[in-house]
């Protein structure tokens, strides 16, 4: 079944009459793509969550745990004070009218209100359309902020405030897919998103493989071999996506492996396109951009990187904002043609501007209060308590794996999940083929019937022929969810053995 019809199973046609659209008329790319995160087991989950809300306790768990996606506030995660504060002034702005009431009545600091005036300065109203780049004065703070990251200058007409980073990406690969030949280097396992808009786009996957017996690092060879297969097969290969630090595996990038993708996209005249939404979900090394290790190699080999073409995407969605709900994000784009980029503007003042809230949202991710600010310190506690959480969970989570059985994971990077190897005995592989399922998929249906806790299998983000692997995020609070996938892991186990 597909996901559509599992999505929507239990609606039927209230009359036979035929309509114009029938699932067999209906834009056949739309048809193809796929989306795991939020496909069948998502569904079934919220069908669990449902029954238990309305008192059925025949279940065999009493709350399910969404750890099937990234989303932090659906979890435990409590927004950053100071962002909302700012935000229910820019909806709500008469509330600027008593700013006594505001300080004493609700904790509200001089710099919130000052920051609030500021933006509707920018915007004049979250209900009015904005530039379709996003307002300048954002897209300014936006510039500074990557300033002061990688230490180079960034130029504001070079930004793009999208809602999410999916929006860009889409943005970008409707660019870049010109025909159904036009092929995008894709890391595998990666995040659907890329695959999914390539199918509805119509173009070409180009997969390269990353390497889990090196903590799923980005091999230039990889990428160079599939190069070669893929224009052997006829594809124009057009772009790579790197995803750092990825997704669904969590590993960073070392600048000299940014160099080496670098280096290939200057050979291959490939566009790179820089997914960075968990740039600051780092525990491990330090991140590093695309964008500023692109400049510093421009800087060192003056003319052999100027023709690189970069775009990066960040978010409002997940770090220790994980305001996801927002849809808030920009890209920028660095030595992009000016007429392509023109283009760009074109195509994304088609949809008008990107939400006005979640530009002011965005504004202060990337100009959050300053030490001596009134609001820094309930910040800065409020940021390194969401930071530290994620990096115990996360551990806590990993040494849970590390005592199931034939579970094989690398120990956490970044990001929100974590990506482990499962070695399923043959006689569950086989009880899933009787079920024309993955085996992977086989398992987390069973994890979920079982615990309540929806997890991703692998084969929704590609995986190595012959592998299996699910996906968590470490996002639920508590340590029960974790017992519970330990003792459903030995049950199935012995089941299958
Ligand atoms: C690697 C990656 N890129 C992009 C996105 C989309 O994020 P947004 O909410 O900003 O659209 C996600 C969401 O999980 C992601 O994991």
């Amino acid at each position: 079944m597909t996901q559509t019809t599992v999505a929507y199973a239990k609606r039927t046609l209230t009359t036979t009459q035929p309509r114009c659209l029938n699932i067999d008329n209906i834009n056949p790319h739309i048809r193809a793509a796929k989306y795991a995160v939020r496909g069948e087991l998502a569904v079934k989950a919220e069908e669990y969550r449902q029954r238990l809300a309305d008192g059925d306790k025949s279940l065999p768990f009493d709350s399910v745990i969404f750890a099937n996606i990234g989303n932090p506030q659906q979890l435990d995660q409590k927004p950053i004070t100071f962002f909302r504060q700012v935000l229910s002034l820019v909806e709500n702005p008469l509330l600027l009218e008593n700013p006594e009431a505001l300080k004493n009545s609700f904790g509200y600091k001089q710099d919130v209100i000052d920051r609030a005036q500021t933006l509707l300065a920018n915007v004049q109203s979250v209900g009015a359309y904005s530039h379709s780049q996003g307002a300048p004065g954002i897209r300014k703070s936006v510039a500074k902020f990557i300033e002061e990251r990688d230490g180079f200058a960034a130029d504001p007409q070079d930004l793009f405030l999208t809602a999410g980073a999916s929006s860009g990406v889409s943005t970008l690969l409707n660019v870049i897919c010109n025909d159904s030949n036009a092929g995008v280097l894709v890391p595998i396992p990666q995040y659907p998103l890329y695959t999914a808009t390539l199918a509805l786009l119509n173009a070409q996957c180009v997969p390269y493989l990353l390497e889990e017996e090196k903590s799923w690092g980005t091999n230039v060879n990889a990428i160079t071999q599939s190069i070669k297969e893929a224009k052997a097969a006829g594809t124009n290969v057009r772009a790579v996506v790197v995803i750092n630090p990825g997704n669904p595996t969590g590993a960073s990038l070392t600048a000299d492996d940014i160099k080496k993708v670098i280096d290939v996209a200057a050979e291959e005249k490939l566009v790179v396109m820089a997914d960075e939404v968990y740039q600051t979900n780092v525990f491990e090394g330090e991140f590093v951009s695309f964008k500023k290790r692109l400049r510093q190699l421009q800087k060192e080999q003056p003319g052999k990187y100027d023709a690189v073409e970069l775009v990066s995407f960040h978010s409002t969605s997940k770090g220790m904002v994980g305001e996801c709900g927002h849809r808030g994000g920009f890209f920028e784009l660095v030595g992009f043609d000016p007429q392509v980029q023109e283009q760009i503007y074109k195509l994304v003042s088609i949809g008008l501007c990107p939400p006005v809230v979640a530009q002011c949202l965005l504004e202060t991710m990337v100009n959050p209060p300053r030490a001596g600010d009134p609001s820094f310190e309930l910040y800065e506690k409020e940021y390194n308590g969401i930071r530290d959480g994620l990096q115990k969970r996360a551990f806590a989570l990993y040494d849970a794996f590390q005592r199931m059985e034939g579970v094989e994971c690398q120990k956490p990077q970044g990001a929100m999940y974590l990506f482990p190897t499962i070695n399923l005995p043959n006689k569950a592989i086989e009880a899933a083929q009787a079920e024309g399922r993955p085996a992977d998929e086989f398992y987390c249906l069973k994890m979920l019937d079982a615990t309540g806790v929806c997890a991703v299998p692998g084969s929704g983000f590609g995986q190595k022929e012959g592998t299996f692997h699910f996906r968590t995020t470490f996002l639920a609070p508590g340590t029960d969810w974790v017992e519970r996938i330990v003792k459903f892991h030995s049950e199935f186990m012995n089941q299958y053995r």
